[in-house]
């Protein structure tokens, strides 16, 4: 579904992201994880064409993401707040991100009904602009986003950052559901628990590189808690 070859990215002389080969498969979700400047938003920025690759290449489908705008119809995407437009309200943007996937009113309507419990009350009917929203409720607009039109890839920059307990859990629900339909994920975190609660197959980067790429199993929470807690030495504490 998704493949990427040679691929690197340099900043001046920093490499921020130098990958081999990748191959993501229809129906896997990759929890992608690494701390800070490991390369996360660089590769999935990579992916999504924002920023040009310094060496290889990058297919989604087989075509090259920055020769076809096909693979945009079926993907969706949040990475941070230059997705949204901040003087709309989270409705106004909902309804434009709707109408360029031609939804009609009855779909997103039907849409917003099925995604009540992330949302909670006043969200779309208040007033305020998105620039005046709180990080949680920026974060919520954009993911709602991605959701619509019912993409066969999404792709998500730390979504449970700043959500709500219950809407982080309605978050880790839908994406299992979405899975379950054939929907292809890639979701970094930095929460582990929440990232091996939904993910197929964890893909480490550190560095830029990727230094682990596993099936998600049921010990490679601890085996990835035990990974990042080997880091910390005991004197810095
Ligand atoms: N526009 C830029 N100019 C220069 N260096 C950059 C730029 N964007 C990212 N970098 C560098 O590339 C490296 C990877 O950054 P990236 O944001 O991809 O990491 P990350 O894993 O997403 O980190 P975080 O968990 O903090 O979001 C870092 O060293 C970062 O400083």
């Amino acid at each position: 579904m998704i493949h990427t070859e040679k691929l690197i990215k340099k900043y001046g002389n920093k490499t921020a992201l130098s990958i081999e080969g990748l191959t993501i498969n229809k129906n896997e979700v990759i929890g992608l994880v690494g701390n800070n400047g490991a390369g996360k938003t660089t590769f999935l920025s990579l992916l999504l064409d924002l920023i040009q690759a310094t060496e290889g290449s990058i297919n989604i489908k087989e075509t090259p993401v920055s020769k076809s705008e096909e693979w945009k119809k079926f993907t969706g995407s949040f990475l941070d707040d230059s997705f949204l437009v901040p003087f709309m309200t989270s409705f106004e943007y909902l309804e434009f991100v709707s109408k360029l996937h031609q939804w009609d009113k009855g779909d997103l309507d039907e849409f917003l009904e099925q995604t009540k419990s992330f949302y909670g009350d006043d969200f779309l009917t208040g007033k305020k602009m998105i620039k005046d929203l709180s990080k949680g409720n920026k974060n919520k607009t954009g993911i709602l986003g991605a959701l619509i039109g019912n993409p066969e890839i999404i792709i998500l920059d730390e979504p449970f950052a700043n959500l709500d307990p219950t809407s982080q859990q309605w978050l880790r629900l839908k994406i299992q559901k979405l899975a379950e339909d054939g929907v292809t994920a890639i979701v970094s975190s930095h929460d582990l628990q929440h990232v091996t609660g939904i993910s197929s197959r964890i893909v480490m980067l550190e560095d830029g590189q990727i230094v682990k790429d596993v099936d998600n199993t049921e010990s490679t929470l601890e085996e990835l808690e035990a990974y990042f807690g080997a880091k910390i030495s005991e004197e810095t504490i």
